[in-house]
């Protein structure tokens, strides 16, 4: 079943334009990569989806409906973006920081933060502790249980990888597979397909803001434009 759907997508910055007649379908319970080199529009493209750019296109749906306009009524409606770095409040606990990703909700979320902890038992430990104390993967995990919170249809995220050792980079994407093993729906920017590749089941390449080649990661190695952007064919 599709999740979402965006058809001639055309989004950018001012009069700077990045993003051209993308068209995508994200279907449920997958986890879909976004991938492609640095610079041509991956991370604008989880910001239009979450109504942070401005964009317009054909058709933007949503669960089987148009998504609202502003960027909190996108949230609410059950998109949910994890943004680049950690954006972590330092003055607060891991807790705290954890709940924030709940203000929105009316219901109890203690369930929601017994899963986060569940998936993130280092989390539990560390709950009482600064934010400003954590590691690097410590802090990334900290970003991925403030998306759960949310309690969203649809979890964006953008490039968790960035900036972290190759055993964290394992650490995190342990964590994401556990969270698609659980029927989780996710869109995740990764520069390196070889990262995301055990994880995701459908792919996108993007390339200089339009969407190059898309389809099911076993594919993805023997396409033209896989090797023409990844291999220097
Ligand atoms: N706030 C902004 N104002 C103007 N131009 C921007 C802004 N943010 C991004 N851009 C430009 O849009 C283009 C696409 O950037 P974007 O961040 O979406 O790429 P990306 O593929 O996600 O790369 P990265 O992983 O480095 O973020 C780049 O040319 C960038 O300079």
């Amino acid at each position: 079943m599709s999740l979402l759907e965006a058809k001639g997508l055309f989004a950018g910055y001012g009069r700077i334009r990045v993003l051209f007649d993308v068209d995508i379908t994200l279907e449920a319970g997958h986890v879909t990569a976004l991938v492609g080199p640095n610079g041509h529009g991956k991370s604008t493209l989880l910001k239009a989806l979450a109504g942070l750019v401005r964009a317009r296109s054909e058709t933007l749906e949503f669960a089987g409906r148009p998504l609202p306009r502003r960027a909190s009524d996108r949230a609410l409606a059950g998109l949910t973006l994890v943004p680049q770095g950690d954006r972590l409040f330092t003055g607060m606990s891991v807790q705290e920081n954890l709940l924030m990703g709940a203000y929105r909700r009316n219901e109890p979320v203690d369930d929601l933060l017994a899963h986060v902890y569940d998936l993130f038992p280092r989390l539990k430990e560390r709950r009482s502790q600064s934010a400003s104390s954590l590691s690097g993967g410590e802090r990334r995990m900290v970003g991925l249980g403030r998306g759960i919170m949310a309690g969203g249809a649809l979890m964006m995220i953008d490039e968790p990888s960035l900036g972290l050792s190759p055993l964290l980079i394992e650490q995190v994407y342990e964590a994401i597979e556990t969270m698609a093993g659980e029927g989780m729906s996710i869109f995740v920017v990764e520069e390196s397909p070889k990262r995301i590749e055990s994880v995701a089941r459908s792919v996108l390449l993007m390339d200089s803001g339009r969407i190059a080649w898309k389809g099911d990661m076993s594919g993805f190695w023997q396409s033209d434009v896989a090797q023409q952007v990844y291999l220097g064919a």
